[in-house]
């Protein structure tokens, strides 16, 4: 999928929540594949892998994204060209913290629904836990919930650097919101929000009661919508759907900027997180029903020699077993530390 393609349907930050739905209805991207069933699943992903890292250095040369435009690399004190020569990037995966629906226990999908004070103090939380973890990008789905998450989480990391959204609008809008100083920009992380990172669609269970739905219907009908990799609830996506878009947009968009040395956070969902971890970790239909993520929570994964290497959850920011995972976070840290006066001022 092209960076355009993949931009087109990007709806502006606090986006229109029917046009988002129609839009990824639209997608020929959601049907679900043929054959592409529960025993084939492990070797389509595997088989993505493989294609995906063969072509990496050449999405990576053509994608050309209006970050690269708009931000140039840093001069600051930690020079973030210093991952050029680097083959190793961290990924981080938040689900956004609790929303106003998760808190009434109400089925969400892809409505727009934004957080509640938990799930603003859990971002905050969230966002110490990784504040010294270098960041380079932000990707985002177009809800709010993720997107109030990952500004939220930023705002806590010690680097102090500025999340700027990029929208994608009309080349007026675009020109309209240009920044004139090297500086700045400099000083600036992009946030790429991308509808293919939404919760998946939840059909005709949007808006009503979790419990209730149970009830209604019988906790195992329930438990297959909610969990189940292929059984899409009524007019909803399953995971394999929602994998379709999601895993389709982190291969093509996310992956060439690990592969460039960037260090990415992913602000999203709960299922559009569990189909991405269930390609990075390679995990099949089965296992991926137990899978539960839980709001607010990041994991790291490291990503090296084309290979994603999972790295738990940073409990806090001190840590000392997350600056052990890799020499460039202990030096991202250690020069943290160094000039903490000057970042944090
Ligand atoms: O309602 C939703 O959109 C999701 C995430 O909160 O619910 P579930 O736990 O069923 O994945």
């Amino acid at each position: 999928m092209s960076t355009a393609i993949a931009y087109q349907s990007i709806s502006s930050f606090v986006s229109h929540q029917s046009s988002t739905i129609s839009q990824s209805s639209r997608q020929p991207l959601l049907l679900p594949t043929k054959g592409f069933k529960i025993n084939l699943s492990l070797s389509y992903y595997t088989s993505r892998r493989k294609i995906n890292f063969s072509k990496i250095e050449a999405i990576a040369s053509q994608t050309s994204v209006p970050y690269n435009t708009l931000l140039s690399p840093s001069k600051n004190i930690i020079p973030d060209n210093s991952h050029k020569k680097s083959n190793e990037a961290a990924l981080i995966l938040i689900r956004h913290g609790e929303s106003l629906w998760n808190a009434k226990n109400l089925f969400t999908g892809c409505v727009d629904v934004p957080l509640t004070e938990k799930g603003v103090e859990e971002a905050i939380e969230a966002g110490k836990r990784i504040s010294n973890i270098p960041i380079d990008i932000i990707f985002t789905s177009s809800l709010i919930r993720a997107q109030m998450t990952a500004m939220l989480a930023m705002i806590q990391h010690r680097r102090k650097k500025v999340p700027i959204i990029l929208h994608n609008e009309s080349d007026q809008a675009k020109s309209w919101s240009q920044v004139f100083s090297e500086e700045t920009k400099d000083q600036s992380v992009p946030v790429i929000p991308a509808w293919q990172l939404n919760e998946r669609m939840y059909g005709e269970l949007q808006g009503l009661n979790k419990q209730e739905t149970a009830e209604r219907y019988g906790k195992q009908q329930v438990h297959e919508w909610r969990r189940s990799y292929d059984i899409p609830p009524p007019k909803g996506e399953s995971l394999e759907m929602c994998a379709e878009r999601a895993v389709a947009y982190f291969e093509d968009n996310i992956e060439p900027k690990l592969a460039a040395g960037k260090n990415v956070m992913i602000a999203a969902h709960g299922n559009s997180l569990r189909s991405i971890i269930m390609y990075l970790d390679k995990l099949t239909c089965k296992e991926v029903i137990s899978l539960e993520l839980s709001t607010g929570i990041p994991l790291l994964y490291i990503f090296k020699d084309g290979k994603f290497m999972k790295r738990g959850s940073p409990v806090g920011p001190t840590e000392a077993g997350v600056y052990a995972y890799t020499k460039r976070l202990a030096q991202y840290r250690q020069k943290l530390d160094d000039n903490s006066e000057v970042l944090c001022s």
